[in-house]
């Protein structure tokens, strides 16, 4: 042994000196290595030394007096005291021993048999197996740390049975159970049931080598999926797994979660853009499938660049507000909404309604900016059609009320400021109703598109065509220097109406009434222009239409007058103002009265009496009619049934009926309430009906006129020709008579037109087998012409006014005593030679008298052409002598229209001068039988005029 070599203490638990100097030789005697040995002589002795832990060994003596060896031994044991004991025992302590070795030491000893080198041995093997077993124990112990303190929970387990064998903290924190529940605790224990475990897909997460997925269950029930990664080990001499264990329940449903928020992000029908706002310029690092389809772009095309480039290289002044509203939102980090103008890749533009959300990290710091686009150019045109529909109209795409509105209130501010002038015309169509009603509403639409195209073509920029409603028309003025400036563009406006439209292959004459408003601007409401305008457009209409009037003050008044006759009449109504008086109808042959007509008449408390022809229109405009008629009927068959009573059993009652009372439902009711309440017989009852009746519902009218027919009721054709007259409605109805309205029996002795039409009118009604009423018969000359012309019935102021009906019993009365109403043309008159000599000079005339009534002629002279006319109408002239030259017309003009109204006669002109144009010409026509000359020869003409009777009774006979 060297001096370096290590000092190797060894303690002796011994109660024996003797054996300890015994052992003390031995070991001097033996040892290769220097070695010291302290004795103690008791086992508590030996404890206290023992944990100094300054032996490498320790001798212990199985017998220390009152305690044992083995005590000891087991007491150091439990001290953690790591010492390597050598036990000596005396002889037959076998079992002992074992026992002892047992408890850990390392060997035994016999006492007596002991040798020095045995000793040294044995003192060798417990140091080196000491050495070793703390060695292992400190791996051991390194390695149970390792696992016990391991933050991963892991498991040992016995394969086969699948006990678990060990279970770390992290593993019993994380199932729930207490070391002392290892004991009865398998993997399979640990495991769900297997029927509650659908199939498990790692789908988003990174497994570990080896690691599969299981759905394992808490001490409590809970389920959660965990990652194993299991290998297999052998601890000592057993074989063992071990199971790593991660719970990734959560970790999976953050990555479902994480697809599930992926998936809609692309799936979403919004463009979806991210930027990345920690680099400069927010560049974009992720676009969705539908801001690819949006916007055309690719992705590839704008990752990395800056939204701004869908904002295109123009400035768009709609996008202003927009982006200050993004900008300001960057700025302070905050949720963005804005609506900008984006152009697509190929340079179309649409409307994107952005929404910008930014994205903060744990820190609060804006990492990201979301954006969500969404296309709503459609919603956007669809607003602006809307927009455009408010404030337009539909048909003719002009602007409406509502934008007229707009433009005259701006109008007034500008014109107020500069100075200038401002018209408004309103526009109405004639007649367009009937059109529509008769031509179809497509017709009439196409119609009023061509009206507001001509009217727009007339009107500068600044000007507004409107249309306010069906066949109203507006052009604003805004700018005139005077109200006059206006006239040139209505009197365009009306021209361009009255040109002919071809539409649908038919050809439509169409013309407008129009009202001129105008102010400076210093209007208080605007729109009472518009009601200005409105009124002077009804005074043209009342003017005739196809002309135009300016406003004054006085139609207001008039308007104000119609709106408070409106409000009154429903007084009178319900007040009894009303009554109904009677014009008769006379016989053209007889000259007896065979009807009267019913008219309504208003005698107002304060207006005095109102004509019906002011309030019936305002009664059918307001429905009051209904009432109004169905009193008028009651009132009618009451009267007429007194008066059949009184003996006049010829004479019927005629009462109007206006177009609405037709088409009402229960109107035939009415009628034969009426006849049934009074017991008036139906053939004394005419109804009256204006033709233009059957325009509107056609079929409900002639089904309604047929079955008042039906029921024996007369039905006349009212105002005859003055409506907008079809032959064939007339064939359609089931009419008794035709009145032929009185604005042709005005002239109609002298106007040959009127003349015509009253013999056409009468000569039709005839074939269709219907009696004829002349309206409006003012003199006997008019009777007299109707009554050659064949005309039934003869109405009007000739023969008597529409009178009450006490008057009508006292006129009837004085009829049947005798003094009938005949005007007739004499029979004198008819048998007699009749000459008419007319001229402007009396001399004239009465040098001819004197000369003609020689040979025995009736002679009518006149000096006028219009009593020229009467007489011919009055009289059964054969013979007519005109001059030529006369202030009123020319006498070939005058026997030209003669010859028109009166064919039969024989037509001589005598002139002093020669106009040889219109003497050959009135020759050509036929209208002259013969030319004489002033001063004539007497003889000469003597013989013309006879040969000219002679003429007449050759060619009518
Ligand atoms: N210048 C002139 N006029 C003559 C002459 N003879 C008759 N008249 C007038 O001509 C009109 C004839 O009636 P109408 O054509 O049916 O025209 C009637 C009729 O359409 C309507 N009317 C009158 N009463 C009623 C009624 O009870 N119901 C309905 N629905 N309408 C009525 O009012 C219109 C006007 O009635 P009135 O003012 O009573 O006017 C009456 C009558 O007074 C004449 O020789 N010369």
């Amino acid at each position: 042994m060297t001096e370096t070599e290590p000092l190797l203490r060894i303690l002796l638990i011994e109660d024996d000196e003797d054996d300890y100097l015994i052992t003390r030789d031995l070991l001097q005697d033996s040892s290769p290595v220097s070695t010291r040995l302290d004795w103690v002589d008791s086992a508590s002795g030996g404890i206290t030394a023992l944990e100094t832990g300054d032996y490498a060994v320790a001798l212990v003596d199985l017998r220390l007096g009152p305690d044992s060896g083995i005590d000891l031994i087991r007491e150091a044991r439990e001290r953690s005291i790591s010492t390597p004991f050598i036990l000596l025992t005396g002889q037959g302590d076998d079992e002992l021993d074992v026992r002892a070795v047992e408890l850990g030491a390392a060997d035994y000893l016999v006492k007596g048999s002991l040798d020095g080198h045995t000793l040294i041995r044995s003192i060798r093997y417990a140091i080196d197996r000491a050495m070793a077993t703390e060695s292992l124990a400190n791996s051991e112990s390194h390695y149970r740390l390792l696992f016990e303190s391991n933050p991963a929970p892991m498991c040992l387990v016995a394969p086969g049975s699948l006990a678990l064998v060990s279970m770390n903290e992290a593993a019993r924190a994380l199932y729930g159970y207490s070391n002392d529940e290892l004991d009865s605790l398998t993997l399979d224990k640990l495991r769900a049931p297997v029927h509650t475990s659908p199939r498990l897909s790692s789908e988003g997460i990174l497994l570990r080598e080896g690691g599969t997925l299981e759905r394992h269950q808490r001490r409590g029930g809970e389920e959660m999926i965990v990652e194993m990664v299991s290998t297999n080990m052998t601890i000592n001499h057993r074989p063992l797994q071990v199971l790593m264990i991660t719970d990734v329940t959560s970790q999976l449903d953050n990555s479902r979660q994480l697809r599930l928020f992926k998936r809609s992000i692309e799936s979403s029908s919004n463009g979806i853009l991210i930027t990345d706002a920690r680099q400069d310029d927010l560049p974009i690092i992720y676009a969705n499938r539908a801001f690819e389809k949006i916007t055309g772009y690719d992705t590839a095309d704008v990752l990395g660049r800056n939204c701004r480039f869908l904002q295109g290289d123009v400035f768009d002044l709609s996008n202003e507000q927009g982006l200050a509203e993004i900008r300001r939102g960057l700025k302070k980090g905050t949720d963005i909404s804005a609506v900008l103008r984006n152009y697509r890749k190929d340079g179309t533009p649409f409307w994107n309604d952005l929404y910008i959300s930014p994205m903060r990290d744990e820190q609060g710091e804006i990492t990201h900016f979301i954006g969500v686009q969404n296309d709503i150019s459609e919603r956007k045109s669809a607003e602006h059609e809307l927009a455009f529909n408010i404030s337009h109209d539909v048909l003719t795409g002009l602007p409406n009320r509502t934008l007229l509105e707009d433009r005259l209130s701006q109008a007034c501010q500008l014109s107020r400021r500069y100075g200038r002038t401002i018209a408004l015309l309103f526009l109405d169509l004639d007649g367009f109703k009937l059109i529509n009603d008769s031509l179809g509403h497509r017709f009439g639409d196409q119609l009023l598109v061509e009206v507001g195209r001509r009217l727009k073509a007339l009107v500068r920029s600044g000007d507004t065509v409107a249309r306010i409603s069906g066949d109203e028309f507006i052009i604003l003025l805004p700018d005139l220097a005077q109200a006059e400036d206006a006239v040139i563009v209505v009197e365009t406006a009306i021209h361009e109406i009255a040109k002919p439209y071809h539409l649908d292959g038919e050809t439509v004459h169409l013309t407008a009434s129009a009202g001129i408003s105008f102010t400076d601007g210093s209007i208080d409401k605007p729109m009472a222009l518009l009601q200005q305008a409105d009124l002077a457009m009804y005074r043209a209409k009342q003017q005739g239409r196809n002309t135009y009037q300016w406003y004054s003050q006085e139609f207001n008044e008039e308007a104000s007058y119609r709106v408070a006759l409106r409000n009154e009449l429903q007084d009178a109504i319900d007040q009894e103002q009303l009554s109904v008086y009677y014009q008769p109808l006379i016989d053209a042959h007889t000259g007896q009265t065979r009807n009267v007509e019913a008219l309504v008449r208003w005698q107002h408390p304060t207006r005095g009496l109102i004509s019906p022809a002011d309030f019936i229109p305002l009664a059918e405009e307001t429905g009051q009619i209904i009432a109004l008629g169905e009193w008028v009927l009651r009132k009618a068959c009451r009267d007429m049934v007194h008066l059949h009573s009184r003996g006049f059993r010829h004479c019927s009652i005629s009462v109007n009926v206006s177009p609405i009372q037709l088409r009402k439902e229960g109107f035939i009711l009415t009628v034969t309430n009426a006849l049934k309440a009074f017991g008036l017989p139906p053939e004394s009852l005419e109804l009256e009906v204006v033709e233009s009746a059957v325009l509107l519902d056609t079929d409900v009218v002639i089904n309604t006129l047929h079955a008042i027919r039906a029921l024996g009721v007369h039905i006349a054709i009212d105002d005859f020709g003055t409506g907008f007259s079809s032959l064939s409605y007339i064939k359609l109805l089931p009419a008794n008579k035709i009145k032929i309205d009185r604005s042709f029996i005005k002239d109609v002795i002298e106007n040959r037109s009127d003349a015509a039409i009253t013999q056409g009118v009468i000569s039709m009604a005839h074939h269709l087998g219907l009696e004829v009423v002349a309206e409006g018969v003012e003199t006997e000359a008019h009777a007299t012409y109707l009554r050659k012309n064949h005309c039934d019935l003869l109405q009007g102021f000739a023969f008597a006014r529409p009178m009450p009906f006490d008057d009508l019993l006292a006129f009837l009365n004085d009829q049947g005593a005798g003094n009938t109403l005949a005007t007739r043309t004499s029979d004198r008159s008819e048998q007699e030679r009749t000459l008419l000599l007319l001229d402007d000079e009396e001399n004239i005339l009465r040098a001819l008298t004197r000369l003609l009534r020689r040979d025995g002629y009736r002679i009518l002279a006149t000096t006028s052409v219009k009593e020229a006319f009467s007489l011919l109408a009055a009289n059964q002239v054969q013979v007519i002598v005109s001059d030529q030259r006369m202030p009123e017309m020319s006498g070939t003009d005058f026997l030209s229209a003669v010859k028109a109204i009166h064919p039969e006669t024989v037509r001589i002109v005598l002139s002093g001068y020669t106009d040889l144009k219109s003497v050959t010409d009135a020759i050509n026509e036929g209208a002259i039988y013969k030319f004489l000359t002033k001063p004539w020869d007497d003889k000469q003409i003597r013989e013309h005029i006879q040969q000219a009777f002679l003429y007449y009774r050759a060619t009518v006979s």
